[in-house]
């Protein structure tokens, strides 16, 4: 849902009121999302809970349920099990691995420990069932009868549940593909949602078009109508919304929306606190007003944040003073540019808090697994609706990231910002090691411009999740023109990563890396050394602070 339980008049029903909706319970599996994906990908409109979910407390019924993978062994004490109301919901039920393993727990606990792990890739043959329901065969329909898979488990089934059949076996896995003759309840070893399955997507479809028979027509233009539509009826004719906008693409995508749902009632603050990228407040402006006709207000606030951060040097307290004095400038300037609207376009007081949420962030949030470590505090504007008593909206909670660069791409955000690379709320202060001064954020924004300058220019910036440069601590000694120099370290830093949970450097060309150091070298006065910093996610994070 898009809001917080806030309405006003006749909000439009979500999502999972208006489309068939495929319920995933996740269990904890690393793809779960996928599987949530695979399905929009089929224009299957699907949503994920936490595999504890209770079905009393679900305000709306699935058009068919999907229990994910998980880390977990059913047998083990504390193993999550699904509410058995699940069983009773007379909804065709797919179990993927720990799923499978939970549908033959909940038929019979005849699940164990297997002699042999099968991780990887397997060869998936279609068996000959006797069964005499027409529903046994749709899983598989139309698929080749011997194809390849994707496993990772364990455990495995000792015996077949009662009233279940075979309908698929590996050579290690006699259980790799299950149904019930009766009822329309599957179960497959192999991961389907995983790119390795290769016929993945179709075994999916199978179960969520041919078994629970819903209907494809979720599209982006009718989630994008229908969001309109929802924040329209949500602000009412007069409210006004205000937002902090970074110039990423989540959030200007969401500014996007809100513009064209209600127009100039709707406020985008941008922040300059001095450590964005250089000459970035500038163009975020100009791409924002001039191409997407949205007002941005830029806040200019560079001396109060560094005035502020001199003589800091721990990373969590840096964190914390951009956190705050964040929300202090913005709160500040939104009060006025409210009043301000408030006269000029005979609107009402501001009511509603943009923010440009994500589906992970949602689902991180009710994953039944609990917060994880604070390795970070990650700086966000979550204090802010609270502080100054503003209801949320939050138009891409249903999304994910691909699904939003689509979007931003089908509302004319030009190409160059939907792709660009993520940059933190802290921006250069946690790429600048220990205390932040103007002469090391000159050096950092003016080495991160001929980096990435150059890996534009190579082709390599859509190859790559994220790239910048960083001021390390300390001077080394350098010569130029015959002259010592006691200069400043920059560490280029590129990784790939799907998730940004995990990530690998990028591995360059070492003579293109050698021209790159060689302008930095020239052009950046005061660096003394350029060095390319290759460490993994784990053990290293991709900020340096
Ligand atoms: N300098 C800033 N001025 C205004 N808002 C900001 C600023 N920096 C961050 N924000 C706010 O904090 C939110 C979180 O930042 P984050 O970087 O995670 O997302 P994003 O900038 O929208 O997208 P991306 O992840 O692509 O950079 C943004 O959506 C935006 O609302
Ligand atoms: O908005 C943000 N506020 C933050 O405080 C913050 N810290 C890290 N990041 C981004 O998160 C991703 C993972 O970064 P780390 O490996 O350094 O934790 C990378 O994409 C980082 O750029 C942040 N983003
Ligand atoms: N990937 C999974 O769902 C694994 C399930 C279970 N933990 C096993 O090892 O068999
Ligand atoms: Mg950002």
């Amino acid at each position: 849902m898009a809001t917080n339980g806030a309405t006003n008049g006749d909000v439009p029903p979500p999502p999972h009121s208006i489309y068939d909706t495929i319920l995933v319970l996740d269990f904890g599996s690393q793809y779960t999302h996928l599987i949530t994906r695979r399905l929009r990908e089929l224009n299957v409109y699907s949503e994920l809970l936490p595999c504890t979910q209770k079905l009393s407390e679900l305000s709306w019924k699935p058009t068919g349920i999907i229990l994910s993978g998980g880390p977990y062994s059913v047998y083990a004490a504390d193993a999550p099990h699904v509410d058995p109301a699940v069983f009773e919901l007379d909804v065709p039920i797919l179990g993927i691995c720990y799923g499978l393993q939970e549908i033959a727990w909940h038929h019979g606990k005849n699940v164990a420990a297997g002699d042999k792990r099968e991780y990887g890739r397997a060869a998936l043959k279609l068996e000959k069932h006797a069964a005499t329901s027409a529903h046994v065969s749709q899983l598989f329909a139309d698929l080749p009868q011997d194809m390849e898979v994707w496993m990772s488990h364990g455990d495995k089934l000792s015996k077949l549940p009662d009233n279940f059949v075979t309908i698929a076996t590996t050579s290690n896995s006699s259980f790799a593909g299950i149904a019930h003759t009766e009822k329309e309840y599957f179960g497959i070893q192999f991961h389907p949602e995983v790119t390795h399955t290769p016929m993945g997507t179709r075994v999916i479809k199978n179960f969520a078009v041919n078994v629970c028979k819903a209907r494809q027509d979720w599209t982006m233009t009718s989630f994008v109508d229908q969001e309109i539509a929802r924040i329209r009826s949500l602000v009412g004719p007069k409210g006004q919304v205000i937002g902090a906008v970074s110039g990423g693409v989540d959030s200007t995508v969401a500014a996007k929306l809100m513009k064209e749902a209600i127009g100039d009632r709707f406020h985008a603050v941008l922040v300059d606190n001095g450590v964005l990228r250089k000459g970035e407040a500038a163009q975020v402006h100009a791409t924002l007003t001039k191409g997407l006709g949205i007002q941005l207000h830029v806040i200019d606030a560079a001396d109060r944040f560094l005035d502020l951060l001199k003589g800091v040097a721990d990373p969590e307290k840096k964190r914390k003073i951009i956190g705050n004095t964040f929300i202090d400038c913005f709160e500040e300037r939104a009060l006025a540019i409210a009043k301000e609207a408030e006269n000029t376009l005979n609107a009402g007081p501001i009511e509603f808090f943009l923010q440009g949420t994500l589906y992970p962030d949602v689902i991180e949030s009710i994953s039944f697994k609990g917060p994880s470590q604070t390795i970070k505090t990650h700086h966000n504007v979550g204090g802010l609706p609270e502080r100054m008593s503003l209801k949320l909206i939050e138009p891409l909670r249903e999304l994910f990231k691909d699904e939003v660069r689509v979007l931003g791409t089908s509302l004319g955000i030009p190409e160059d910002l939907v792709w660009r690379h993520p940059f933190p709320g802290p921006g250069i202060a946690i790429r600048i090691i220990g205390e932040v001064t103007r002469e090391k954020v000159r050096i950092a924004q003016e080495a991160d411009e001929i980096f990435i300058a150059e890996i534009r220019a190579a082709g390599l910036y859509r190859q790559i999740s994220q790239a910048f440069a960083a001021v390390m601590e300390g001077r080394a000694v350098g010569v130029v023109g015959d002259q010592r120099l006691h200069g400043y370290i920059i560490a280029l830093r590129a990784v790939q990563t799907t998730d940004f949970m995990t990530a690998r450097a990028f591995r360059f060309d070492m003579e293109w890396l050698e021209r790159v150091v060689e302008r930095i070298g020239n052009e950046v006065e005061g660096v003394a050394r350029v060095v390319y910093e290759v460490t993994s996610k784990p053990p290293a994070t991709i900020e340096f602070e």
